[in-house]
């Protein structure tokens, strides 16, 4: 891209490590600079004004595009105690508050004032303070595309953060090193500032769209660590510029005359160029060229090794002195960049000491790039498999040694000083230590090419989230609904009713031809307008063609869960419907389960069909689970204003599944998981499923103590707190509270856990009708009769009143029962005219009648279901024995025994 003609994107890149700062770390953020414009971005540096570093060097100014902006803000004055104060505000945003009033007690109660206490998360804070509040004076965030931060100092982070909080902008956060991992630290991990340090990096590693490391053991820790998905961390190493290498031919650079170089011509000469510091040590190399030395191997005049800058010489020098090594072990003290590589070009050896402990083993020094382009070989000091030696043994330019390995350093000097000796090196190197392709995938040029990529990946992925959520807003998103049962079709009607496209799913076509052809609800307590209104507008349409999926943007599946015949979870409807779909499933679109299952499901079972087909979640396709909550009959309550619980699989799937849900019910709650919002139906419904155990006990319990439990649920309801009311009936029934407490039980097996509340709840709760049956024998019994051949009304066939819906209804289970032992059953109920056909057990039956004869041919009257359609006083007049099994019934009466 010529960069002329297309306007270039911008990227605000924040790196107080900047020329004229020089030092290891500036080469990665000027090459970046200098190469970004040919990949169609534009940087804005935002780097320190006035500043004290260990080391400047004015020629890296030659490495930056002309007209590159470079916004400098200077470091504040003074810091007083009001200073800090604003610091600390700056930290309240980034450490959860626990932990910094931790931080902060602990320096009050050891008077902790000295600076390097208070400034975190090091001592550039103060600067990053004042490009947080002074960046706006200078940059118009219109502008700005994309945020990049890079460290150390990891304070460019913070300043990442905040902008990226306060503009909304992308943001890349770059480790040039690891942070609390940093091998060049030793942590005590209970330390506060420790504790404090690791939540701001976990912060900035969960709020940055995309982490970088320079290596892929460094990015491995990182994901595992911080538990980071797998593309959310990129490595981009270190590199050479080939522009700096204009002037190094391969071999040995005989050209220059002075006086050093002379000497390394007539030298064996091994370089350690750039900068050695902190835990890493030369002492056990020194070690092994004492040993060739002292054994004849190499003579003191045939050797010299150059050294760079150390943070430690006078100590190394008089170690060297002591060992009588000073004349061949040298120190130059900090070279600028372009003398450093003209200096090393000339060595016949380049040492590379990383680090001896395990933790150094996800380092590449910087410099190690400009050796494997420099083409000499290199010996690498490092623990053994690190991601050195795998460069060093990939490209073949060298071997690395751990620390204790004297012999193996040794004959590998030999080796390299042997081929110089009989003049072979040069040739040797000429002819195996060639430029291609192992050596130029690190160019800084193509290294950021990658930078613009992930730059522009993220760019477009904005793009892209920010269209759908357009659509959802504008009410442009069609919604798929699978599943058009109790949950689904109040659900289609209720996004069709706020204004979006519907289209719905089910298998059964007598559904299909009731919405699209005759207009009417099937579901009871669902009126036929909603659906004549909502398809006339031509907003709701209904299918069995799966292939329509293809058109959605949302699919919301609202398919049966059941227990198997042996208990257990069958999420055979949800796993075949899944699999129905994926054929046509396509980038960009939204899958919400809604079916109430146990935690993991989602994950499990759901997820990775979609990642098989080639998807990406949370990039290109989203998942969320979002529990339904609907309580059929209920008139309190509507889709719209039952708060909606969502759980993403990632926190761009909660967001847009909770913009979705947000455009048609009143309050949505978001979790943080998946498994969260899986759990909350569960606890929901094992609540209620325990409670109503707990009340049919305590029914039991008052039944023989000759208490009314009625009274005493009502007199326990007047405390205001504490206490919520369950009422007990003829047993638990509907399709969710039997039935989905099951599934954490069976779940939580998997984990050694034994449900033992939900178990007991159930065994109370199916004993209920055999206690009811007890009671009609004993009322019957009173007035001397048999249940065989008595006649038995069973009022109400539904599971509960106002419905029609007879799953799992304690009042099928009371005829079974009754039928069993000879009694004549018959049953009446306003909503369900003939008993329906059941897998396990059906019925010749249909509901008869209330009326003053039928109720007096009748031995006993059961109430099982209390619909508000019964005429309980009528019932009551003209009933021989009535028992009661909801407390209708609350004085008493010679004819009703309550149950
Ligand atoms: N009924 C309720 O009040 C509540 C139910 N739930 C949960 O919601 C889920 C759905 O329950 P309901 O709506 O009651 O079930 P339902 O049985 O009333 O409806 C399910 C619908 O899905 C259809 N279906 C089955 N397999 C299909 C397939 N492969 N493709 C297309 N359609 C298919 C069926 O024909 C049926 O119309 C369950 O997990 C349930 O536990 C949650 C809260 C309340
Ligand atoms: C009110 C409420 O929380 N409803 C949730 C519930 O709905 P459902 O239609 O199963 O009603 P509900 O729990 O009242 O009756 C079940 C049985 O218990 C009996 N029941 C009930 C209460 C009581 O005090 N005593 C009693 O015996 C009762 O007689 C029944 O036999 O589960 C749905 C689901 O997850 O699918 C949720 O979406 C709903 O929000």
């Amino acid at each position: 891209m010529s960069g002329e003609c297309v306007k270039r994107k911008k990227v605000l890149f924040i790196a107080y490590v900047f020329p004229p700062i020089s030092g290891s770390g500036v080469q990665r953020s000027l090459k970046f600079i200098k190469y970004l414009r040919n990949y169609g971005w534009e940087p804005v540096v935002v780097t320190v004004g006035d500043t004290k570093a260990a080391f400047f060097d004015e020629t890296l100014f030659s490495d930056i595009p002309e007209g590159i902006e470079i916004i400098r803000i200077n470091r504040p004055g003074i810091i007083d105690d009001f200073y800090v104060n604003e610091l600390f505000n700056v930290y309240s945003k980034i450490v959860p508050v626990n932990i910094l009033n931790e931080y902060i007690s602990i320096i009050n109660k050891y008077k902790l004032i000295n600076l390097n206490w208070l400034l975190l998360p090091d001592v550039h804070i103060p600067w990053a303070n004042e490009v947080i509040k002074e960046i706006h004076k200078y940059c118009n965030f219109d502008e700005i595309d994309l945020i990049y931060s890079t460290s150390g100092p990891y304070s460019d982070h913070i300043i990442g953060y905040y902008l990226k909080k306060e503009y909304n902008k992308p943001w890349v956060a770059d480790f040039r090193d690891e942070w609390t991992n940093n091998p060049m630290i030793k942590p005590n991990k209970k330390n506060i500032v420790y504790i404090v340090l690791r939540e701001m990096e976990k912060k900035i590693v969960e709020f940055a769209d995309k982490i970088i490391t320079t290596t892929d053991g460094a990015a491995s820790n990182y994901k595992k660590i911080f538990n980071l998905k797998d593309d959310k961390v990129v490595t981009i190493t270190n590199g050479y510029d080939e522009e700096d290498f204009k002037e190094i031919s391969l071999g040995k650079n005989k050209s220059n005359n002075k006086d050093n170089e002379k000497d390394q011509n007539k030298r064996f000469t091994i370089i350690h160029n750039g900068v050695l510091y902190g835990n890493r040590s030369p002492i056990p190399f020194i070690n092994v060229i004492k040993n060739l030395v002292d054994g004849n191997k190499i003579s003191k005049d045939k050797i010299v090794v150059y050294f760079a800058y150390t943070d430690k010489d006078e100590e190394y020098k008089a170690y060297i002195k002591e060992r009588g090594l000073e004349e061949c072990i040298q120190f130059s003290g900090y070279l600028s960049h372009k003398e450093s590589l003209k200096k090393a070009s000339n060595a016949d050896l380049l040492l590379l000491i990383i680090g001896e402990e395990e933790k150094w083993k996800t380092v590449h020094a910087g410099k190690v790039f400009e050796y494997l382009r420099l083409c000499k070989p290199i010996m690498g000091l490092s623990p053994k498999g690190s991601v050195t030696e795998e460069l060093l043994t990939e490209t073949g330019r060298g071997k690395n040694f751990d620390f204790s390995d004297y012999e193996g350093m040794e004959s590998y000097i030999l080796e390299i000083y042997e081929k110089w000796q009989e003049d072979k090196l040069n040739a040797c190197i000429l002819k195996d230590y060639k430029i291609n392709e192992d050596i130029i995938k690190f160019e800084r040029k193509n290294l950021t090419k990658k930078l613009a990529d992930v730059f522009n990946e993220l760019i477009h992925h904005k793009k892209f989230l920010e269209s759908i959520k357009n659509k959802i807003k504008e009410k442009k998103a069609i919604i798929g609904i699978i599943g058009l049962g109790y949950v689904g079709l109040p659900l289609a009607l209720t996004f069709a009713e706020s204004g979006y496209r519907v289209i719905g799913f089910d298998k059964d076509e007598k559904k299909i031809v009731k919405i699209n052809e005759e207009k009417v609800s099937y579901i009871k307590h669902i009126h036929d307008s909603r659906v004549k209104n909502s398809v006339e507008n031509g907003r709701l349409f209904a299918t069995s063609d799966l292939s329509k999926v293809e058109n959605l943007d949302a699919i919301i599946l609202c398919l049966p869960t059941p227990l198997n015949k042996y208990r257990e979870p069958d999420l055979s409807f949800v796993i075949n419907s899944v699999n129905g779909i994926l054929p046509f499933l396509k980038k960009g679109q939204l899958i919400s389960l809604e079916s109430t299952t146990y935690p993991g499901t989602t994950e499990e079972e759901i997820i990775p069909k979609i990642e098989k087909r080639g998807f990406k979640i949370g990039k290109d396709f989203f998942v969320v689970y979002s529990p339904e909550r609907e309580d059929p009959g209920n008139l309190n309550f509507t889709t719209k204003t039952v708060p909606k619980v969502v759980g993403g699989a990632t926190k761009t799937c909660l967001e847009i599944g909770v913009s979705l849900y947000e455009s048609v019910i009143e309050e949505v709650v978001p979790v943080n998981s998946l498994k969260a919002a899986e759990l909350t139906k569960l606890l929901e419904n094992i609540y209620r499923a325990v409670n109503i155990g707990l009340v049919n006990e305590m029914k039991i319990v008052a039944d023989k103590m000759g208490i009314d439990i009625w009274e005493v649920i009502k007199a326990a309801s007047t405390k205001p707190f504490g206490f919520t009311p369950f009422y007990p009936g003829p047993g638990l029934g509907g399709h969710c509270i039997p039935i989905d407490p099951f599934y954490l039980t069976w779940k939580a097996k998997e984990y050694g856990i034994c449900t033992k509340f939900i178990e007991l709840a159930g065994e109370v709760n199916t004993m209920m009708p055999f206690w009811v049956v007890d009671k009609v024998v004993e009322g019957l019994n009173n007035s001397e009769k048999s249940l065989k051949n008595s006649n038995i009304l069973v009022l109400g066939l539904s599971y509960k009143k106002n419905i029609d819906d007879t799953r799992e209804s304690p009042s099928v289970e009371l005829i079974k029962i009754l039928k069993s032992k000879g009694a004549n059953v018959f049953f009446s109920d306003p909503y369900i005219k003939k008993f329906p056909k059941k897998r396990k057990c059906f019925f010749d039956l249909e509901s008869i009648e209330i009326t003053a004869e039928n109720l007096e041919k009748m031995d006993c009257v059961l109430i099982s279901t209390d619909h508000d359609a019964f005429d309980f006083d009528f019932i009551l007049r003209h009933s021989k024995l009535i028992v009661d099994t909801r407390g209708v019934y609350r004085g008493s009466y010679e004819n009703v025994i309550k149950a």
